[in-house]
């Protein structure tokens, strides 16, 4: 299999194609990026990294952050979590409200925002927002092994200033007693957690210890394979919100995306796959990012419920 004449031929697509989603306004600064752009990047399981397009530009990780603080969080509290955060799809939309009354406020899973916003207030006990920010930095750093990794200021102010729903979401919480620390130091931990910048080259990279059942490239381990395994499952449930069964039937991989256009996608045992895009579909996950994984996966037989990927 020729994957860079693969990733070729998805870039020249991905270049041409007409229908490119929408790019997410309600965090004003996002709306400044251009929908031309589009980047991949694969880190295989042998050690390579095979790239193309925008690659290496910058953008908003956002919600993919949260694979990051989830991975922290469980280090910190482990299967105590799971008191205060569930691990079952929401089939709602990523900023929901809906389920929180019924369910007293305990979020459905750790990827829909509510959820996201728990984990933040784990990940914040005992620290002050920076050094909570500090901490996922250098776990991104530690990750990537490259020091470069830092938070795009702009944009999490745009966020601060703009992030009502979110600001709801951890009030309606904190009523039912499920965030321990004041709403704005959780949300500014949570606001300034997403809008860490990264470029698909870096995001591959940080998601390597997933294909590697938990272990780090460099040698050691991140987390113990159990929880590596556990962490995917959730990417494949929960890691498109109310799209998760639609992107595990068209592209089959553990996958979590971002409203900036990202998604990290992870084939355990052989890639680490990033993609970026940054116009949407109506269910706020990048459609080219999407399009462009299910080319993949069609090209590669790379899925997790194919016989192909571990041949
Ligand atoms: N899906 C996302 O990437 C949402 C993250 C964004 N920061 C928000 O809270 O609305």
């Amino acid at each position: 299999m020729d994957l860079t004449r693969i990733i070729e031929t998805i870039v020249g697509q991905m270049r041409d194609a007409d229908d490119r989603g929408v790019v997410a306004s309600y965090i004003p600064e996002l709306a400044k990026i251009d929908p031309a752009r589009f980047g991949i990047a694969i880190a295989t399981a042998d050690g390579r990294m095979v790239k193309g397009g925008d690659a290496d530009t910058g953008f908003s990780i956002q919600s993919i952050s949260k694979v990051f603080a989830l991975t922290l969080a469980l280090g910190k509290v482990g299967d105590q979590l799971w008191k205060r955060v569930g691990r079952e799809p929401s089939g709602s939309a990523f900023n929901s409200i809906v389920q929180l009354e019924r369910e007293a406020g305990i979020p459905r899973n750790p990827f829909i925002n509510a959820g996201a916003i728990v984990i933040a207030d784990i990940n914040l006990a005992g620290h002050r927002p920076r050094e909570a920010i500090g901490e996922q930095l250098r776990f991104l750093h530690y990750l990537t092994e490259d020091d470069s990794i830092a938070v795009d200021n702009a944009v999490a102010r745009s966020e601060t200033e703009t992030g009502f729903r979110n600001i709801a979401l951890a009030n309606y919480m904190r009523a039912f007693g499920n965030i321990a620390q004041p709403v704005d130091l959780v949300l500014g931990t949570y606001f300034h957690q997403c809008a860490i910048e990264m470029s698909c080259s870096q995001l591959a990279l940080a998601g390597r210890f997933l294909m590697l059942g938990g272990a780090h490239p460099a040698g050691g381990r991140v987390v113990s394979e159990r929880r590596a395994r556990r962490i995917c499952a959730l990417m494949l449930t929960c890691g498109h919100y109310d799209a998760s069964g639609d992107f595990a039937y068209r592209i089959g991989m553990p996958g979590k995306s971002g409203v900036g256009g990202g998604i990290l996608a992870i084939v355990p045992g052989v890639a680490s796959i990033a993609v970026w895009s940054p116009g949407l579909n109506e269910t706020g996950n990048s459609h080219l990012g999407t399009v462009a994984l299910e080319r993949l996966a069609d090209a590669t037989g790379w899925s997790v419920f194919s016989a192909r990927a571990f041949s």
